[in-house]
């Protein structure tokens, strides 16, 4: 079974670069959600950057204030989308047109009212990934979690929707990733910037067995369901975890203030 391996890097000022591993090529996708203080960070590792619908709207109200310090004009015209894509119901039309005139690809797909802007968004950044470069590709999500819970659910279901891709559900507090079953993981903690409270949480169907380590609460060769037993409130103990399951998992763990 193949080893997957997951670090933070994206929460540093820089990535470090390593020499047995290819970097990874980071995507972000700004959600209508108050924006986290470190979004400037993760528009700058950034390759493509999207909004979804109302996202576009946070962007253009809320990045002038995590960036006190300069002008907020200039701020408003550097940090410019690449794509605003949605049903657009959420959108104001001043931000829609703001962006338009600077070069903003807009992508109206109103007439899909059964995917959320964020499948919608994830979509996009797929179809222009050639498919050599799709292993190298991580999606970061800004404003996916707490707020509304019917949303917070639709966003995890965009991680079992697109499992083979990398997708990292980010708030002020925590992150979320899924860890799919057809691998074993090592996850290297950046403890400078997350932790040490953790989950592991079985979704969609119960896990007959995982085991894990470097956890204050290990589970070895665990049945873990809702209902029964599911790892919450775990500490980080070690700098690598490690975790093999039979069935998909996600991993939480909370981020430094
Ligand atoms: N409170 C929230 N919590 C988590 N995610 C959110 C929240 N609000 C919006 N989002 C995310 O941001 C995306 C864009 O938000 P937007 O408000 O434009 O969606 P929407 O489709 O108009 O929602 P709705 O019509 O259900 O209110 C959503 O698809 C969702 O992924
Ligand atoms: C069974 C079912 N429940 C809810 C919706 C509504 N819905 C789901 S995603 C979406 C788009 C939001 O931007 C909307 C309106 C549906 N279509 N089917």
């Amino acid at each position: 079974m193949d080893l997957m391996t997951h670090c933070t890097h994206f929460l540093l000022p820089t990535i470090p670069l390593d020499d047995n591993k290819p970097t990874l090529t980071y995507a972000l996708v700004v959600l209508n959600q108050k924006l986290p203080t470190f979004t400037p960070l993760l528009w700058k590792h950034a390759k493509l950057r999207l909004c979804a619908d109302g996202g576009a709207n946070r962007v253009f109200d809320e990045m002038p204030d995590l960036l006190p310090n300069q002008d907020p004009i200039l701020v408003r015209n550097r940090y410019k989308p690449d794509v605003i894509k949605g049903d657009m119901d959420s959108i104001r039309t001043e931000v829609q047109d703001f962006y338009s005139n600077l070069g903003t690809k807009i992508v109206d797909e109103s007439h899909d009212q059964d995917t959320t802007d964020l499948h919608k968004c994830v979509a996009l950044i797929e179809d222009v990934t050639p498919n050599l470069e799709k292993a190298n590709l991580c999606i970061l999500v800004a404003g996916a979690l707490g707020g509304r819970f019917d949303h917070e659910i639709g966003n995890i279901n965009v991680l079992c929707r697109f499992s083979n891709t990398r997708i990292v559900l980010l708030s002020e507090d925590c992150l979320i990733q899924l860890l799919p079953r057809s691998h074993r993981h090592e996850i290297n903690i950046l403890s400078s910037v997350e932790g040490p409270h953790c989950g592991l949480i079985p979704i969609g169907i119960p896990s007959a067995s995982t085991t894990t380590t470097g956890l204050q609460w290990d589970l070895d060769n665990t049945e873990m369901k809702f209902g029964g037993l599911i790892s919450t409130s775990n500490i980080v103990r070690e700098a690598r975890i490690t975790v093999r399951s039979d069935s998909d998992l996600l991993w939480t763990i909370s981020i430094r203030k």
